[in-house]
């Protein structure tokens, strides 16, 4: 996204702090943060992805019904094989899908010089483990073995904790780093630290990454109102299957709501981040190109 404008800095900051004040008052248990995690994600998260036909039309001309049909045929085939991929190599799975994550979410400094960007990459997924390390463990055993799940929060830990090292360095050494990305990444810091992993997740995610996506891709289209209507209606429909997912797996193991529910948000987003990251990446560097040709 290039130079977002202050008001998300201000608004993640808020949110941020407001978290803090709620969660410090509530202390919400494991339960409760996956119960706030779904909603959150469903209502703000997915319309952020939703938009990717919209961003397709704009890519490659998805002439009439045909041309959307194949669009979204590719999309949910590419989503589905991700499912297979996961359910057949869990482990290998979830550390390729914090790497792609942190790739994606470095995308909310694209503007900013490429060490910062990458230390915000980092930031985002490395920062509850840093903070948090039998927490994050605990959800992450949701997702795959528990071997795994340690061994995966033990490298989030250390990338966690190399980039905040390099963040305060820059910071010192390169005044000319102090920015706003650096405070957004400062607050990120600081809400990993003082917020439960999951809500730190629904701060970020639908505070600053989906609302700083959302705006820049509305922005960009021509027919926004189109935009906004398919996207309403591609992300009901995600949040439906999203829900029969869950029935459907805690059917096979009732009482387990919450590890059904992880799963299903968890391995979902996984999945749809691979064809939402391709499209996203295409059309980041076609508005690039744009505005250095104006
Ligand atoms: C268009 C379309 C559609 C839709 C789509 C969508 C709706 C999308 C979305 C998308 C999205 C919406 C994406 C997202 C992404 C996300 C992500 C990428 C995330 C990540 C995360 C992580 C990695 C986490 C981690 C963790 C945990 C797990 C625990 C705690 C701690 C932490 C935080 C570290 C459909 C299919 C209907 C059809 C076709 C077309
Ligand atoms: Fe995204």
């Amino acid at each position: 996204m290039t130079s977002s404008p202050a008001w998300q800095t201000w608004l993640f900051i808020c949110a941020a702090a407001f978290a803090v004040v709620l969660t410090g008052l509530l202390e919400p248990d494991l339960t409760t943060q996956v119960f706030l995690l779904a909603p959150f994600v469903a209502v703000i998260g997915l319309p952020h992805g939703a938009l990717d036909l919209s961003i397709a039309k704009v890519l490659w001309p998805l002439r009439g019904w045909h041309g959307k049909v194949k669009f979204v045929s590719l999309y949910l085939s590419l989503s589905a094989l991700i499912v297979i991929f996961w359910i057949l190599f869990p482990s290998a799975s979830l550390f390729a899908f914090l790497i792609y994550s942190a790739v994606h979410f470095s995308g909310d400094w694209s503007d900013s010089p490429t060490a910062l960007r990458w230390c915000g990459g980092a930031a985002t997924i490395g920062g509850p483990a840093l903070f948090h390390q039998g927490d994050v463990a605990h959800i992450f055993g949701y997702l795959v073995p528990e071997s795994a799940a340690n061994l995966a929060t033990s490298c989030l830990v250390i990338a966690g904790g190399t980039a905040l090292v390099i963040f305060v360095a820059m910071l010192i050494l390169q005044p000319t780093t102090r920015t706003r990305a650096a405070a957004e990444q400062a607050a990120i810091w600081l809400a990993a630290g003082l917020l439960v992993p999951l809500v730190y997740f629904i701060v970020y995610f639908c505070v600053l990454h989906s609302v700083r996506h959302t705006v820049a891709t509305i922005e960009s289209l021509k027919d926004r109102k189109d935009a906004l209507l398919t996207a309403g209606f591609l992300s009901a429909i995600t949040a439906l299957m999203a829900v029969s997912s869950i029935l459907f797996l805690d059917s096979f193991k009732a009482g387990l709501i919450v590890e059904s529910i992880s799963q299903t948000v968890f391995i979902g987003l996984a999945a749809l981040t691979i064809p939402h990251m391709i499209l996203v990446d295409r059309f980041q560097r076609r508005s690039h190109h744009l505005a250095e040709a104006l």
